[in-house]
Order: structure tokens, then sequence, then C-alpha cells
């Protein structure tokens, strides 16, 4: 569905170059739901801007479901973010109408009249779980409520792609846990693809695959070892797994064979301060140490 290769953001403030992606490679299936997470000025929000068609790469290579979005045209892109995805931000109460009742906020963004419009917005406030609420005026709904009729209004012209920009950001845990779930439901039934930016290492975890970016470039990734829904059935039967144990990290290796080792590995095996590591093969592994280290047993003895 969605394929990044080598790609590059160059923002230009005044005489000031700032390189937001730098070379990033990325493949999303149709169907997946993941985060993406990464601390702050990482380059998270760069990304889905360009998947959400909000702003052009410099360079690289960026695909959202056959398009070419680097030579897509600007009246295609005002379709592709009008057809093609929905958004879903942190403050999206910001964007709704106070005084309008949920259905009526719904109902704005729908492309469809009269009868089919108020039927889709009925619809959409369902699959979102409000339809006991969709007369309450918007100010009269809890923030996590009012993060669910954002959610119906994003699936207003059935997109393709959800991107969420932190969506759990100004709910407590209880409602992110909602939120997330309803994410999980609205993947599974209609089967669209989902992207989370995220700060919250929880929320990440319950997803089956979180990337983790670093620097503009992708650092990790970690997939679940087995299915968000496979664990809650085990939890139910009262085979709790260690929460550690849920994800398996992997390093991402590109076309070059370069590899990011995280800072933590590096400072265990005590290099921190150098730009060099001992690379050995033994027994048909690749071993990392320091450049002060021994390099075989014989030579440690
Ligand atoms: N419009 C812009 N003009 C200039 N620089 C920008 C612009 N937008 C982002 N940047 C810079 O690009 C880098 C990546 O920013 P980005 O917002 O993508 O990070 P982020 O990971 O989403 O951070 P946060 O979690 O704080 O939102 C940062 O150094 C930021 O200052």
């Amino acid at each position: 569905m969605i394929t990044c290769e080598g790609l590059v953001k160059i923002y230009k403030a005044a005489d000031l170059e700032v390189f937001a992606l730098q070379g990033l490679d990325l493949q999303i299936d149709a169907g997946e739901l993941m985060a993406i997470i990464g601390n702050s000025g990482s380059g998270k929000s760069t990304l889905l801007n360009m998947l959400g068609g909000l702003d052009r790469p410099s360079a690289g290579r960026l695909e959202i479901d056959g398009k070419n979005m680097l030579k897509m045209s600007e009246r295609d892109l005002v379709r592709y973010k009008r057809e093609s995805v929905g958004f879903v931000w942190q403050n999206n109460a910001r964007n709704l109408i106070p005084y309008l009742s949920a259905l009526e906020n719904v109902e704005l963004p729908i492309l469809l009249k009269g009868k089919r419009k108020r039927l889709r917005a009925l619809e959409l406030l369902e699959a979102v779980g409000l339809t006991h609420r969709k007369n309450n005026k918007l100010h009269q709904l809890s923030g996590g409520e009012q993060q669910r009729v954002a959610i119906a209004i994003a699936l207003a012209n059935h997109p393709k792609l959800l991107l969420a920009d932190e969506p759990t950001g100004s709910v407590d845990s209880r409602m992110a846990d909602q939120i997330l779930d309803l994410f999980r439901e609205l993947n599974r039934t209609i089967g669209i693809t989902i992207v989370i930016v995220t700060h919250d290492p929880l929320l990440a975890k319950k997803v089956d695959r979180v990337v983790a970016i670093r620097d503009g470039k992708i650092s990790s990734e970690m997939l679940r070892r087995k299915s968000y829904a496979e664990e809650l059935a085990e939890l139910e039967l009262g085979i709790a797994q260690a929460e550690e144990d849920s994800h398996v990290e992997f390093a991402v290796l590109d076309k070059a064979g370069r590899l990011q080792v995280p800072a933590a590995y590096l400072e265990s095996i005590g290099v921190k301060d150098s730009n060099k590591v001992k690379l050995e093969l033994a027994d048909g592994k690749i071993v990392l140490t320091s450049p002060e280290a021994p390099s075989s047993p014989e030579e440690a003895s």
C-alpha cells in the first residue's frame, strides 16, 4: 500500500536547511495497523504529512496505493486528500463545532446529499459507538467521545488510509485504550490501513508492528510475537504473558548493509565516544565488540 524509499524532506527556513527525513525506507502493507514512535523532532509528523499529501517529499520515492506522490499533480493531490486519506489529530475538538450536535458535525464533510448524507452520518456514529450520543451538542461530550466524533469524520468519505497523529495525547489512559480498541475494530471490520504516530510506548505495545524513527530514518522495528487478538484471548484464559516479551525487536538493515545499533547496546559493550566497533564472524553470528576488546578467546587468555 505504501512504499517509501530513500525518502528525503528538507525544510528551508531563512538560510537554514533542516533535514527532517534523511533517506527513510518503509513499507506498509494494505490492512496494517501500525505505530511509528520516536522522540520529539525525529521526523514523525513530517512523515505523516507526506503520507497524507499535506506536503511533498524533497527527494526519494513515495508510492501510495499505486500513486507516485512526488509526481502527482496539484489537482490529483487535492482529490487524494479528500477521498483516499482520513486524518485524526491530537486536538481534534478544535476542528469540530461545539454548538452543533455529534450527528451534525459528522454530516458536515460528507459529500452526499439529503437523506443519504444523514444515513451515512448515522452509520459512522454507529461504527465509532456513539449512536446514543448523536443528538448531544459537542461541548456536552467527553474528550474521548469528541475524539470518536473526529474519527467518524475522518472515515466519512471511505478513505483507504487513516493517519493518526498522537490520537490519545489529550485523553486519559482508559480513554486511550478505548480509542485504540476502536482503531483495532475499524481495522478488522473495514480493513482500513491505520498508521498511528505516538510518543506513548504503552499505546505502541498494543499494535502488531512498531517502527522507531530516529533522526529522520527508521532505526528499529518491533514485531509482535503473537497477534494482539491472540494475546487477549490468552489473557482471558489466564495464560498471561510478560509484557516485555510481547515484541521482538529488529534493527533495520538498509540496502547498503548499514545498520543502526541502539545507543544503549553500544554503551553496554563499552563503546561510547568511539566511531568504531570491532566486527567479527563467530559460530554463524556477527559479533560487535568494543575496539579495545580482545578478538578471540586465545587473544583474551
Ligand atoms: N515547517 C517546518 N519548517 C522548518 N523545520 C521544520 C518544519 N517542520 C518540521 N521541522 C523540523 O523538522 C524536524 C522534524 O520535525 P517533526 O515535526 O517531523 O518531528 P516529530 O518527530 O513529529 O516531533 P514531535 O514529536 O515533537 O511532534 C525537526 O527538527 C523540526 O524542527
